[in-house]
């Protein structure tokens, strides 16, 4: 007897209405608390991303991730050609070779799916044979698959490719671009003044600080994998910086000067556009060209002062500064030009002459002063062949790149294409009203975004005027503080 029981129904033994009936409320009360199960668990997990968004990561956040990657593992792999194979691809058939598709793929193992603050780590084991280029291409793939912000692929490891998956973008919170409470004024890190008479810039007293290559690495912001972003001379001797007007090249610049200022180095400005961007650093500064005619001179100064480098080195069978008895290391210098483009326009015969001796002291300095502690931040909206010769071969020995948000192709290619080719996509996607976010090399990753802090003026005033005193006289340089 099964009146109201539709025919297509599948039957099932034993099912009457009338058990029907007898069952419906225990079957209405399971639904109700499970519907309420549910809604309890939506919203004690919104509650929680909102009041312990760290806690609700671990908890939920992850394992929901986690599942969505092994879930989607097998159909990405077969969509996006990350497949291998343990089978032979050739054969014989009767006379012939022949050559295909294994018809069962083996998918590469996806394993060490880790929970990290800024999201997870995964590690893919490679089969023999694979190659780590069609994983670097799927990644935007896997950030769709598994509707993550982005997964950054680093193939630099043999027979394995190591993911990091960025669940949000870090560097568009507020908290990120703000100096806030994370920025401290660093007191001098060793009581004693760095030497402040020319001879003493080389050959300095036991009493004075004693740059160490710690003092090279200035803090300047945040990297996306959550790390401190630092502009480290020590890593990479000379740094490029592009980015548009606007885009926060000057800010990145105070933050480094920031920290650089406290530490036992000299600083030195090259500012073509009158000396505008860096007159704040000025108190600070043991020289600063504000035309071509004075950067030519400044730079000649420090090429001349790179050579007393160099015998002195030979003279103590040092290889580089570092290798000097502490009495006689010279405090490392740090050349930062702003708006490279100022040195090498021409606009007459003189001009001309005057742009070649300046850009070829700077390159100079480039080719030579890694060793001798002489180290050249260059600043720049462009920084191509177009400027004029030489610049392609300043731009080989800047290492250290920062591409921060341009406005054409050709300025993120030139910045970081020769180099990591893969990160001159990611520069193009910068975010213009995002400041301050960039695109940087990194130690151990090839690349990675990053965002600088924001300083106030007020702030970065402090500072200058709190360490004007650390400024060493170099030979031959007069601090625009001490100018007529
Ligand atoms: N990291 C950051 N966080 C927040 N705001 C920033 C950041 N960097 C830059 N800005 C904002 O962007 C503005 C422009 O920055 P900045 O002057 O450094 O750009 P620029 O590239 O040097 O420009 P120009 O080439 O015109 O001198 C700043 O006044 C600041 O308000």
């Amino acid at each position: 007897m099964t009146p109201w029981i539709p025919d297509f129904a599948p039957r099932i033994p034993g099912l009457t209405v009338e058990r029907l009936q007898a069952w419906l409320p225990t079957i209405i009360t399971v639904a109700v608390v499970l519907v309420a199960v549910v809604v309890a668990l939506v919203v004690t997990s919104r509650l929680l991303r909102r009041v312990a968004p760290r806690t609700h990561w671990y908890l939920i956040g992850f394992p929901l991730l986690r599942l969505r990657m092994r879930h989607s593992w097998r159909h990405l792999c077969l969509n996006a050609d990350l497949t291998g194979t343990d089978r032979p691809t050739t054969g014989q058939l009767g006379p012939l070779l022949v050559k295909g598709r294994p018809i069962m793929p083996v998918l590469p193992l996806l394993t060490r799916i880790r929970p990290r603050s800024f999201g997870a780590t995964a590690v893919i084991l490679l089969h023999p044979g694979q190659v780590p280029e069609p994983f670097v291409n799927a990644a935007e793939a896997m950030a769709h698959a598994w509707q993550v912000h982005a997964v950054r692929v680093d193939a630099r490891l043999r027979g394995r490719v190591r993911l990091t998956i960025l669940t949000a973008d870090p560097l568009t919170s507020p908290r990120a671009g703000a100096g806030g409470g994370a920025w401290t004024i660093e007191p001098p890190q060793r009581s004693a003044a760095v030497a402040s008479d020319p001879q003493d810039a080389i050959t300095k007293s036991v009493t004075a600080a004693v740059a160490v290559p710690a003092d090279l690495a200035a803090e300047v912001g945040h990297r996306e994998d959550g790390q401190r972003w630092a502009i480290d001379l020590a890593t990479f001797p000379h740094w490029l910086i592009t980015g548009a007007t606007q885009s926060g090249k000057s800010t990145l610049i105070n933050a480094a000067v920031a920290r650089w200022a406290s530490r036992p180095v000299a600083l030195v400005g090259i500012d073509c556009k009158g000396g505008m961007e860096l007159a704040p650093h000025a108190p600070r500064l043991s020289a600063l060209a504000t035309d071509r005619a004075e950067a030519a001179d400044i730079l000649a100064e420090l090429v001349a002062e790179t050579q007393r480098r160099m015998r002195l080195c030979r003279q103590h069978g040092a290889r580089n500064i570092w290798q000097l008895p502490e009495p006689v290391r010279p405090v490392p210098v740090i050349v930062v030009v702003d708006e490279l483009a100022e040195l090498y326009l021409v606009a007459s015969r003189a001009d001309k002459d005057e742009a070649l001796r300046a850009t070829t002291h700077l390159l100079r300095l480039a080719q030579l002063g890694a060793a001798l502690g002489v180290h050249v931040i260059v600043a720049g909206q462009r920084v191509g062949s177009d400027l004029g010769p030489g610049v392609t071969a300043l731009r080989a020995q800047l290492a250290g790149r920062i591409c921060l948000q341009v406005n054409d192709p050709e300025t993120a290619d030139m910045t970081l294409g020769d180099l990591y080719p893969d990160a001159v996509e990611a520069a193009q996607q910068i975010d213009p009203a995002v400041k301050g976010v960039a695109v940087t090399t990194a130690e151990h990753s090839g690349w990675i975004r990053a965002r600088s802090v924001y300083l106030p003026p007020e702030h970065l005033a402090a500072v200058i005027a709190g360490t004007a005193h650390l400024a060493p006289v170099l030979p031959g340089l007069t601090p625009p503080e001490r100018r007529e």
